[in-house]
């Protein structure tokens, strides 16, 4: 079967007057339906000159974007026009139409579409139960919290059934408990629905609760792409490490002492092999920073250690671990390890 969104050799060259900038540089790319794709990068990584590709609000310079096989670049205005109903949208700051009410915002997709007036309102009615929000309809935009406004932008990116939401930053203007809640309703929407998401983000915690696969943005290329489990239990580049992994945890003062990160992947759980391993090798330890994830009741990240003084109780320690396949590696200064 086709991916539902796939990318080949896909380039994109902006023209400024400071001469040619390239945004993206030969993506190879596959999203699969139904997948909840996480696409990680720095800021200006490329992230969402790759997404608006997706829906060809950017038209790459090369390459080919293809939607359930189709390629975008053969198609006409009309066509064009048709299939960026089937891919919604959602937007950090919302977009919603400050001067209509909320059923009205709903509508409006609808409208374009050309759908009878009384058709709209009753999808529109429909897609307010669906994110929570059939009480506000009459409200306006700037009555909603910026959750309200997130639900009515992913209600109104719904009206037209489309089969992939793109999702640019959508809870980074959100507290936690509201983010929370947004990507509860977008994992909602994924199951209920079978709508393949695609959500761009610099943050990691939203990664790990929802995406199940993962593509990592640097400078315009594709570094890195797999499952959220591979790619947060084994991040290959540095530019992942860096992503992953928590800058504190990785610039750790080591002053002297013997310290050792502990990287777990996701084949044991901490607390008892730490808890074990004090306990059978009867060895102080202090955790000097920890950063650990849980992905699907697995325990993945890193945790620094302070290692005891005498190297045979720290040596014997090392190796308590080891034997329980849980990778040590010795911090040497800076946070550069080497691995045992
Ligand atoms: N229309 C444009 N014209 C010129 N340069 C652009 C244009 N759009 C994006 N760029 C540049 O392309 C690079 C990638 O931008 P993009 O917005 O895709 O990055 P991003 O990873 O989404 O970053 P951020 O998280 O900061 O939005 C940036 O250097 C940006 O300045």
């Amino acid at each position: 079967m086709n991916p539902i969104v796939e990318f080949k050799n896909v380039s994109k060259t902006f023209y400024t007057k400071n001469g040619p900038f390239q945004a993206l540089n030969q993506i190879n790319l596959a999203i699969q339906e139904g997948d909840i794709f996480g696409i990680i990068g720095l800021s200006g990584a490329g992230k969402s000159t790759l997404v608006r590709c997706i829906n060809y609000l950017e038209v790459p310079t090369e390459g080919e974007v293809r939607i359930a096989g189709r390629d975008l670049g053969k198609m006409n205005q009309k066509e064009l026009r048709r299939q960026r109903q089937e891919i919604g949208m959602i937007f950090q700051n919302f977009n919603l139409l400050m001067q209509r009410n909320v059923l009205d915002n709903i509508c409006f997709p609808l409208e374009i579409a050309g759908v009878k007036k009384a058709d709209a309102r009753k999808r529109a009615e429909e897609l307010l139960e669906i994110v929570g929000l059939s009480d506000k309809a009459k409200s306006y935009p700037s009555q909603l919290s910026g959750g309200q406004k997130q639900r009515v932008a992913i209600a109104r990116a719904l009206a037209t059934n489309p089969k992939i939401l793109l999702c640019d930053e959508a809870t980074s203007a959100l507290d936690p408990t509201t983010t929370k809640a947004i990507l509860a309703l977008l994992k909602e929407i994924n199951q209920k629905f079978k709508i393949t998401i695609v959500i761009i983000t610099h943050e990691m915690a939203v990664v790990e609760e929802i995406c199940n696969q993962v593509a990592i943005v640097d400078a315009g290329k594709l570094v890195e792409t797999g499952s959220a489990t591979d790619v947060f239990s084994k991040p290959q580049t540095e530019i992942a490490k860096q992503l992953v992994y928590k800058e504190e945890a990785n610039q750790l003062e080591v002053g002297g002492k013997r310290y050792v990160r502990v990287v777990f992947d996701g084949n044991s759980s901490f607390e008892p092999a730490i808890a074990d391993m004090i306990l059978n090798c009867r060895v102080r330890v202090n955790i000097m920073g920890a950063d650990m994830k849980n992905i699907d009741g697995k325990a993945y990240g890193q945790m620094i250690l302070q290692m005891p003084d005498e190297d045979v109780k720290a040596q014997q320690a090392i190796h308590y671990l080891e034997e329980r396949n849980i990778i040590v590696e010795e911090v040497t200064a800076h946070g550069n390890t080497g691995t045992h």
